[in-house]
């Protein structure tokens, strides 16, 4: 099938790669023009045959927003807008409602796989009615692994950026659970190869995974990591899981804790230690230590 892909950065543009690979034809517009097929989204829109079907795969929030806004003015009634990037599922019933007075169809999908997708597939998370993803199932199938998982029909609109979320927020917590223990072990001298430790849990332990294959690369990229400063960004989906199990009501200690571990990394001084460095002081008289 035909196949209009806006964006393709690190993620869009492999998608577009392995989508070709598949057989289908995909015609891609980016901002860069050393990049893009075309260089418009109108001309991308008219190079494409009714009904169409436009993949958005641009950075969450503002750019995905006039994204949808400019194809909503381009696109026909029976053309359908998948939203590949990772938006706040909060946004998906807007943009359905928003496409959907023009006879738009509007699909959300949550994809995983990062760098390494062009080669091993995408996992895909989508939401939408059951027309609308059936019109998209060639490409999610030419995207997916390959194997019996990693795709699903996870609901109506929103669900599908809705389970991206929650997948983000155990990558959060997973990825803090491995650190912790890095450090851990790191710290003690008993422990002389943690490299090595790390490397033996990546068979027959509970806890081998990919996140831990992936730290063993990092590990070989540099054995303590002393080219890294500590200090992590976050995009959004693990505040949204916490904003989530607030509104629910779901207790979420692991996730909440390692994306205050990203806050607490970006301080060079903790302001609330030194509250808690002041109190002790005040009420036992325990030493403080004083800047230089
Ligand atoms: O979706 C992803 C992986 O699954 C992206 O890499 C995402 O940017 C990671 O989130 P954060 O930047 O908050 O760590």
């Amino acid at each position: 099938m035909e196949l209009g892909l806006v964006g393709l950065g690190k993620m869009g543009g492999n998608m577009r790669e392995r989508i070709r690979r598949a057989g289908h034809t995909v015609i891609g517009y980016d901002r860069n023009p050393d990049v893009a097929d075309v260089h418009s989204l109108k001309e991308l829109v008219d190079s494409l045959e009714g009904p169409r079907v436009v993949w958005v795969m641009v950075p969450a929030g503002a750019a995905t927003q006039s994204t949808i806004d400019e194809l909503a003015e381009l696109l026909s009634p029976g053309d359908i807008v998948v939203d590949g990037g990772n938006s706040r599922w909060t946004d998906d019933e807007r943009h359905a409602v928003e496409l959907g007075i023009k006879g738009i169809g509007f699909v959300d999908c949550g994809v995983s796989g990062g760098v390494w997708g062009l080669e091993n597939g995408y996992a895909l998370m989508y939401g939408g009615t059951a027309e609308h993803v059936a019109r998209v199932q060639p490409i999610f199938d030419a995207l997916k692994p390959v194997g019996e998982f990693g795709s699903v029909h996870a609901g109506k609109v929103g669900a599908g950026h809705f389970a991206k979320m929650v997948h983000n927020g155990i990558e959060y917590a997973m990825m803090q659970a491995y650190a912790e223990g890095w450090e851990l072990l790191e710290k003690v001298d008993s422990v002389t190869d943690v490299r090595e430790v790390f490397r033996s849990w990546q068979e027959g332990t509970v806890i081998r995974s990919w996140l831990l294959d992936l730290a063993v690369n990092a590990l070989d990229e540099d054995e303590h990591l002393d080219k890294l400063r500590g200090f992590a960004q976050d995009s959004g989906e693990g505040r949204w899981t916490v904003e989530a199990a607030i509104d629910n009501a779901v207790p979420l200690p692991a996730i909440t804790a390692s994306l205050f571990a990203r806050f607490a990394s970006r301080q060079d001084d903790s302001p609330q230690m030194k509250m808690i460095a002041a109190l002790r002081n005040q009420f036992g008289g325990h030493a403080v230590e004083n800047k230089k």
